[in-house]
């Protein structure tokens, strides 16, 4: 039988070594807590519109553009400005949150660097929670390592880290908030911002993320509720998050103004 731990109003159904209490801290699962009770009924009901679309599609219809949000398409709005860091992003790595890669891929010359929690990364309990130890050690810049003879640590120059969160589709069920598996999105924002988002900001960047695998700007306008709420509960200003949406899916390629709209005080573009 698995272990079962409550930590901030969270069960979490795995071990949760000393190591991991640094992460898993009462505060920072009280918030995944916060945003798994708000949001975690908005992701079911997205999953089920998926389901509903793709039945649309095998029955014989063909994606096209939304006629409800034409005023969008056509309509005169912009995308809230860019911090600097953001300005340049010519060149950019990605992968796994592997202790080693994360120095590498930080030291790489890249402009960007994506941290990785989902296709590169296998979901286990310690990939997640030890992926996070090596970003906020990235962060606060302490992160080192030696291995294989050789000695790992950041460069004086690093690349600036945009995160990636699981899609909507993965659920984290390690973690249980009122008896049900949380949305692993959302569990990897919010360590990731809780632990890191002020530190960030301290340090001349911010909380910047890549948002995977979104098939309606719906799936977007929940991001950004969660943004709002979440700047609020850190009393961070809104529009201090910045997120770049991957376009993965064919219905996501008739929704770009959309995806940049809803996300418009946080958006770092589509990629
Ligand atoms: C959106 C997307 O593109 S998702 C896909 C993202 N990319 C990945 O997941 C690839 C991650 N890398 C790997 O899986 C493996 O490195 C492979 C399969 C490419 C090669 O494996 P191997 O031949 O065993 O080489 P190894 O893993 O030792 O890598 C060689 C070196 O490159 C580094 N490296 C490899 N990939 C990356 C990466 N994505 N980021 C940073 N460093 C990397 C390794 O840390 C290692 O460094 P070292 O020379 O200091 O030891
Ligand atoms: O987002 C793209 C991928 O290959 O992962």
């Amino acid at each position: 039988m698995l272990p079962s731990t409550e930590i901030g109003g969270c069960t979490i159904r795995a071990p949760v070594p000393p190591e991991f209490r640094r992460i898993l801290t009462p505060e920072a699962m009280q918030f995944v807590a916060h945003l798994s009770r708000r949001y975690s009924h908005r992701v079911s009901e997205l999953l089920e519109r998926r389901r509903e679309v793709q039945a649309r599609y095998d029955a014989g219809q063909q994606p096209n553009f939304l006629p409800e949000t034409k005023h969008i398409r056509e309509g005169d709005w912009k995308v809230a400005p860019l911090p600097a860091d953001l300005q340049d992003r010519r060149v950019e790595i990605t992968g796994p949150t592997d202790r080693k890669m994360v120095i590498n891929a930080l030291n790489s010359g890249a402009n960007v660097y994506m941290p990785d929690f989902e296709d590169s990364n296998c979901p286990t309990w310690r990939n997640l929670v030890e992926g996070q130890i090596n970003l906020a050690d990235a962060v606060r810049r302490t992160i080192s390592l030696s291995a294989g003879g050789k000695t790992y640590r950041l460069n004086e120059r690093v690349a600036v880290m945009l995160v990636r969160p699981r899609g909507w589709h993965l659920w984290e069920k390690h973690v249980y908030v009122d008896g049900a598996p949380i949305p692993g999105g959302i569990f990897d924002f919010a360590l990731y911002f809780f632990h890191n988002a002020k530190e960030l900001l301290a340090r001349g960047s911010g909380p910047y993320f890549y948002l995977p695998k979104m098939q309606s700007h719906l799936e977007c306008r929940l991001w950004n509720d969660i943004f709002v709420d979440s700047q609020r509960v850190l009393g961070i200003p809104n529009g201090t998050i910045k997120a770049t949406c991957l376009i993965e899916t064919l219905p996501a390629a008739f929704e770009m103004h959309e995806f940049l709209y809803e996300l418009r005080d946080h958006s770092a573009g589509t990629i």
